[in-house]
């Protein structure tokens, strides 16, 4: 601003003022120069700045003792001569033009940016966004990065391959093609869709491959995004070419892009579940994975010929089988049967880690699923899917879930069903268990009605190696339920990981407890299951002495058992099989029914079962197809000449049915020298009790002196004849209640054919 002081204060004030005028320069400040305050604050700055200046001047024209105006006129004439001065001059000009320029800059800069956003629409797509995904497979797929001038080159194998067996020679198929990517500088590429320009670039660098791998720490892009402009005023252009590319992604049914960090950071487009392997749920998608061979794009192979990892046996057993790779990440395209629609499934299996304690036992093993999709229906379609693939496959097979050391569900187990014709055994006792176990399960309703727990307890007692388990699993076979087996002789269950066991369990289910009189301490640990007089004492309920030498077989109490077979959580439709070689060391409270309503005993076996079992292991005229050297076939009149003769040399009810299978397989060729060499088979077998006998006699003896405190030196023979004496009655005929038992009237005992339905308990035809 140029100030003419004086020509305003001519024009205002009249005639140049005096010296000291100072009045008039207020005056005409005031009039002149200052602003209204009021209408805008930024004039009130500037009001204060020309006071400011009107106080300076004052001053120095009164300290130069010249009159106000003389002294202005004389400084403006100053700042003329330097105005005017060429250099400065010229430094005006530059300042000048250099304010047109960048004020035309500014305004281009404004007008580009207006026409473009009038003009242009723009998108932005994140990169570790499914839209990114959509976008630059689009992109890819039509090959719009080779438009560009720059590129970068991967080698890659163009598509997942499924597993092939190496060729001799290296063809071209077998190495990775190359594949052009955008480089990841911002470069951007312009190319043409549906008739409208469109460019697209990326905000930062980072490799992008719709599948690249976002493990790689910085290489992946994070925060990148891809720009896309098209040019065009429409928005819906922009509506089109997403639709567009998320048709063609999903329709191309390209693998998604792996998901590393779900569990750290949750997204809204995607589901996960977690399978835990304890639970049936962990089986059911297993199943599933291994028998669709739902992974195809699998490239990371655990190689195995266990048997545990033959899937559910459906393949031969030395057949080499390819699993995912542990803790790998495997994509799948799941089709749901009720919408029809796909959704992409990634799946990692984690086996878990070996127990250091167990090696049996993984620790945290499961399977993580991460769904493409927020739709929590698909998640509950393929759990339906897996859990009816698993029963189907189940009727061909039974599944035993065995525990871990330290009480927990660890291991499942399959074996193939074992029908119920191939077991032999008296009568219909299969035939009867099996009713009363269907009856039970279909009348839940009935229970509930009458206000019974709904379980359902089967005893079986009786020799080993009388088909007690054999029964079981054919049972469980033949009623399409799994078996939850808990040896109570396991050393590290005890009452509070029995209980948590149980309820662990399904509802319907058979829960299998072995060893059932290890519960609580036996009255003689030393029981010769092989000894026929211990067995037939058993049977009598006499009691070979009062000393219990060992501590107690198993951590489970007698009460921490009943408290489990009467839990609430045991009344789902749960049937308890418990087996014993030893009733009679059973508590009352333990077979009482409600707790064990059906108790069957198995007996060793009878001239018609031994018959029988000779019959089924030299199947006449029948060879048995890999059985190494078949026995060269015989007439069925022959083999029943045999199994007679067989039958009656072997004395009855002296042998278990598997004593006699082991015999018979040391002939399995030669079913006439079976025969022949049963009577020597006999006396074998006589001698190995006896020796047995003699063998635990001597050690019971030897745990008696260590416990009584008798060493060999302080042995006196007098004084442990005695205390033998007393405390081995076994030996002896008459018990040491003094009541003599050699000629005493066998206690009755019910032929094997007949089943005690627990006394005066309820039976299953009483439920009918
Ligand atoms: N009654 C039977 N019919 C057919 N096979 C039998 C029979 N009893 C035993 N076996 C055979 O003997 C073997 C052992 O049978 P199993 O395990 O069922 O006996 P167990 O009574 O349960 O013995 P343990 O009390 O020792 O558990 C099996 O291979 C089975 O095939």
């Amino acid at each position: 601003m140029v100030l003419d002081v004086d020509d305003l204060y001519r024009r205002d004030t009249g005639p140049i003022a005096p010296v000291g005028g100072i009045r008039q320069y207020r005056r005409l400040m005031s009039t002149h120069f200052l602003l209204p305050s009021t209408i805008h604050p930024q004039r009130v700055v500037m009001n204060s700045f020309l006071k400011r200046l009107y106080r300076l001047v004052t001053r120095l024209a009164l300290a130069s003792g010249q009159p106000g105006i003389h002294f202005l006129r004389s400084a403006i004439a100053f700042l003329r001569r330097i105005a005017t001065h060429p250099q400065v001059a010229e430094l005006f000009r530059f300042i000048f033009l250099g304010t047109i320029v960048e004020t035309g800059r500014q305004i281009a800069a404004k007008i580009a940016e207006f026409v473009t956003d009038f003009f242009v629409v723009k998108a932005e797509f994140p990169v570790r966004d499914f839209s990114y995904d959509w976008v630059v497979h689009y992109l890819e797929h039509h090959r719009i990065w080779n438009e560009s001038r720059s590129f970068k080159i991967v080698a890659r194998n163009a598509t997942s391959r499924p597993f092939q067996l190496p060729k001799k020679t290296i063809g071209s198929t077998d190495h990775p093609v190359p594949i052009y990517e955008a480089a990841t500088a911002q470069s951007s590429s312009l190319f043409r869709w549906r008739g409208y320009w469109m460019s697209v670039s990326k905000t930062t660098a980072g490799l992008t491959h719709y599948d690249s791998d976002g493990s790689g720490g910085g290489t992946s892009g994070e925060g990148g995004a891809l720009i896309l402009a098209v040019y065009t005023r429409r928005r819906d252009v922009l509506d089109e070419f997403v639709a567009a590319a998320r048709d063609f992604y999903i329709n191309t049914g390209v693998l998604p892009r792996k998901q590393y960090n779900v569990k750290m950071e949750p997204s809204d487009s995607l589901l996960t579940a977690y399978f835990e392997h304890s639970d049936l749920t962990h089986d059911w998608m297993l199943e599933y994975l291994r028998s669709f061979d739902v992974l195809t794009d699998v490239m990371d192979y655990h190689v195995s010929l266990k048997q545990s990892h033959l899937g559910w046996g459906t393949g031969p057993r030395d057949a080499v089988r390819f699993l995912p790779a542990p803790d790998s990440m495997q994509r799948f395209l799941f089709k749901s049967p009720r919408t029809g629609g796909s959704t992409w499934i990634q799946v990692v299996i984690h086996t878990g880690v070996e127990s250091w304690s167990d090696s049996s036992r993984m620790i945290g093993g499961s399977i993580y699923l991460t769904l493409h999709s927020s739709d929590k229906e698909v998640l509950v379609d393929l759990i339906n899917c897996a859990k009816q693939r698993y029963l189907e496959h189940g009727t061909s097979r039974v599944i035993v879930h065995l525990t871990s050391n330290n009480g927990q569900w660890a291991k499942t187990v399959t074996k193939s069903r074992r029908d119920l014709s191939t077991l032999i055994l008296p009568s219909d006792i299969k035939e009867t268990i099996l009713t009363d176990a269907q009856e039970f399960l279909a009348s839940e309703k009935w229970y509930n009605m009458a206000g019974i727990p709904h379980r359902r307890g089967y005893l079986l007692y009786g020799a080993p190696g009388t088909g007690k388990s054999s029964t079981i699993h054919a049972i469980a076979g033949e009623l399409g339920l799994e078996i939850y087996y808990v040896s109570l002789a396991n050393p590290g269950i005890d009452d509070y990981t029995l209980a948590r066991l149980i309820s662990d369990t399904p509802a319907r289910c058979i829960l299998l407890l072995e060893d059932i009189d290890c519960a609580f301490p036996s009255r003689d640990n030393f029981d010769d299951d092989e000894d026929e007089e211990n067995q037939k004492k058993d049977h009598h309920g006499a009691r070979r002495g009062g000393y219990s030498i060992m501590p107690p077989k198993s951590a489970v109490t007698l009460s921490g058992l009943l408290n489990v077979l009467d839990s609430v959580s045991s009344e789902e439709g749960r049937i308890t099989f418990a087996t014993t070689n030893h009733i009679a060391n059973l508590d009352a409270a333990l077979i009482r029914p409600g707790r064990m309503d059906v108790k069957i005993k198995y007996g060793l076996a009878t001239t018609e079962q031994i018959e029988r079992v000779f019959t089924v292991f030299f199947p006449a005229l029948n060879p048995v197809e890999g059985s190494g050297a078949p026995h060269p076939p015989i007439s069925s009149t022959d083999l029943a000449k045999y199994a007679a003769e067989f039958a009656a040399a072997i004395p009855t009810e002296t042998y278990s049915i598997a004593q006699i299978q082991g015999y018979l397989l040391t002939k399995k060729h030669d079913p006439a020298g079976a025969v022949q060499s049963a009577g020597d088979w006999l006396i074998d077998q006589q001698r190995e009790r006896e020796a047995l006998r003699e063998a635990k006699k001597q050690w019971r003896d030897e745990m008696m002196r260590w416990q009584l405190g008798f060493t060999p030196a302080s042995r006196d023979a007098e004084a442990w004849q005695a205390i033998v004496g007393e405390i081995e009655p076994a030996t002896n005929p008459t018990s040491t209640d003094g009541v003599d038992l050699s000629n005493a009237e066998p206690r009755k005992e019910e032929d094997i054919t007949d089943i005690l339905f627990g006394g005066s308990g309820t039976t299953a035809t009483d439920l009918g």
